[in-house]
Formats: structure tokens, sequence, C-alpha cells
């Protein structure tokens, strides 16, 4: 049984991106009434982490806030001259952290929604995190015959400074499709059960039960894939009709990727079987990107026990 464990203060994030509505509406229900977030020895905190982008609506105000929390924001001197989400992240570091501090909140969860067809993914940020992988296996037992997928977002370059991140086990649910700026009630329902599974989870851990060892199966982010562009930077394909919707099945060498307005089709030409996801999302535009390659991997749970 490794490290201290404890799950005493938990934080749910909704609103990270504005106009991602699971999490806003499930996050502001619950300010309002706690009692179905509420477990025997945790104090659970649901928290809209950016409130001006939810007001407006939008994924950001002046950056994007779940990519705010490096080493250089937090510790930046503070000032309105700062951009917003980064004013906000050093807030948030603040109230729920100092990040990679002991005094830091145990568990976050942050509810974000994809345009991409997802289905209910929880995002794991290290491989090495027993707690989150044995929660993650619990909830994926939980919630069988629906499938969770895992997806293991560290990379040495394409790991990215999320709101969670400020707690000792960060923990991204990610639910999926569902336009920006639209609530669609089985998205909305599927959110809640998983993290009615999780706090479930937590309580049974804090009543001192002991989850033994265990494995899990994710999803190893792997590459990103932009879509093909011109000189100027402008789209001159899109997701092929046989990719678009297919997250998680396993994309081959030769298999259609993009499609070129003209009916042209591209193909993938990577070395052997990944499964693509954040198909087509719509927040990644900007971002360069088309969709991220994954690999199949199945990481080792040690024994937890509260101490
Ligand atoms: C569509 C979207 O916003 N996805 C999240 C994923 C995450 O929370 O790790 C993001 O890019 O921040
Ligand atoms: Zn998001």
């Amino acid at each position: 049984i490794s490290p201290p464990y404890n799950a005493r203060r938990v934080a749910i994030f909704g609103g990270t991106h504005g106009n991602e509505m699971s999490g806003v509406t499930l996050v502001n229900l619950w300010i309002q009434n706690g009692k179905e977030i509420h477990r025997k020895g945790v104090e659970t905190k649901p928290f809209i982490t950016n409130p001006r982008a939810v007001e407006k609506c939008t994924r950001y105000v002046d950056t994007d806030l779940n990519r705010a929390f490096t080493t250089e924001n937090l510790s930046a001197p503070s000032g309105d001259d700062l951009p917003y989400e980064v004013q906000r992240a050093q807030q948030i570091n603040e109230i729920f952290g100092p990040k990679g501090s002991p005094e830091a909140y145990d568990v976050i969860f942050d509810l974000h929604n994809t345009t991409s067809n997802m289905g209910c993914t929880l995002i794991l940020e290290s491989s090495k995190d027993h707690f989150n992988l044995q929660m993650m296996h619990y909830i994926k037992k939980a919630i069988a015959p629906d499938s969770c997928p895992v997806l293991l977002t560290e990379h040495p370059l394409l790991k990215y400074s999320t709101s969670r991140s400020v707690a000792k086990h960060p923990i991204g649910l990610e639910v999926g499709p569902q336009p920006q700026g639209v609530l669609r009630s089985n998205i909305f329902e599927s959110m809640r059960v998983v993290l009615k599974h999780a706090l479930d989870f937590i309580e049974l851990f804090n009543e001192g039960l002991e989850f033994p060892p265990c494995t899990v199966d994710v999803f190893r982010v792997s590459e990103k894939m932009d879509y093909p562009r011109d000189t100027n930077g402008n789209i001159i394909a899109m997701v092929h009709p046989n990719l678009q919707d297919c997250d998680w099945e396993p994309l081959n060498p030769g298999d259609p990727m993009f499609q070129t307005f003209d009916g042209t089709t591209l193909r993938y030409e990577g070395a052997g079987t990944v499964y693509p996801t954040f198909i087509n999302e719509a927040a990644y535009y900007e971002k360069q990107q088309a969709f991220v390659t994954t690999r199949r991997e199945t990481l080792a749970a040690g024994a937890i026990k509260k101490t």
C-alpha cells in the first residue's frame, strides 16, 4: 500500500470552459443544493471556475483557462494587467492549491463536454496515480455494461496545465457528443452517473475499505493530427466520413482519414494501429488539431487504503 492517502477535500469544477453546458448546469444545481454530492466523511465543494466565460457562453475570455496553470503563470506577480484567465488561475490555485503542495485539495473533478463522439471519458494525467487508477477501475465496473474509456494525457510534449492539476488527484470528465452552448439530456445524465460512482468510491475509501491491486485499460495520447492546410493556414480537407464519430475505434495504416472539398480521400500513413479520439472537436480548430491518436495500454494499480 503506497503513499499516505486521504480524500477528505474534494472539489467539482464546472465552467472551466464556459460553453460546455453539462458541467456548468450540474455545478450550478449543486451550488443551490448539495445533497446529491454529499458523502459521509467528505467535504465536496462545487465551483464555477470561469464565471465570465460562463456568462458569455464562450470557451474563454482572454485565454484558455485549462492551459493556464503553468508554474510561470501561477508565480507571476498578480495584477489587473494579466489576462483574465491567468488572474483566475492564480485565485483558483490559492483556494484549491497551492499546486504541488501538501495543502492542496485531494481530488478535483473537472467537468467538460466535447463535440466529439467520445462517450463518457475519464481523463487521467499520471500513470502512477494509483488512487485515480483505483477510482477509475471502480467506475468502469459500476457503469458496465456501459463503457467508460480512460484517456491518459501523460506525454512529454502534449500534456497541458489544467485547472484540476492543482489537486493531488486530478480527474477530467469529458462527455460527448454535445454541441457548444447546448444541453443534451443523455449527456447530462451520463456525466451525473459517473460522478455519483466517483463520489461513492471516495466515501468507501474514507470508510476504510481496502482496494486490492487491479489493472486498468487506458488509451495513452500519442500524436496530435492537424487538418491539411494551404500555405495561408486555411483548412483544405475535412474529417473523412469513415472516421467521423469513430472515436476509440482502430485506425489502421491505409484507412481514410480526411476528405478534400473535391472528394479526394487522404489516408492514414502512420505505423501500426492507433485509436483516434477528440475527432473533429470544435474547440480544437484553433489549436490546429483534427484529432489525437492514442495507443492502448494496461496499467497496474497497487492496493490502496486510507492511512
Ligand atoms: C474539448 C475540451 O475542452 N477538452 C479538454 C480536455 C481536458 O480537460 O483535458 C481541454 O482541451 O481542455
Ligand atoms: Zn472543456
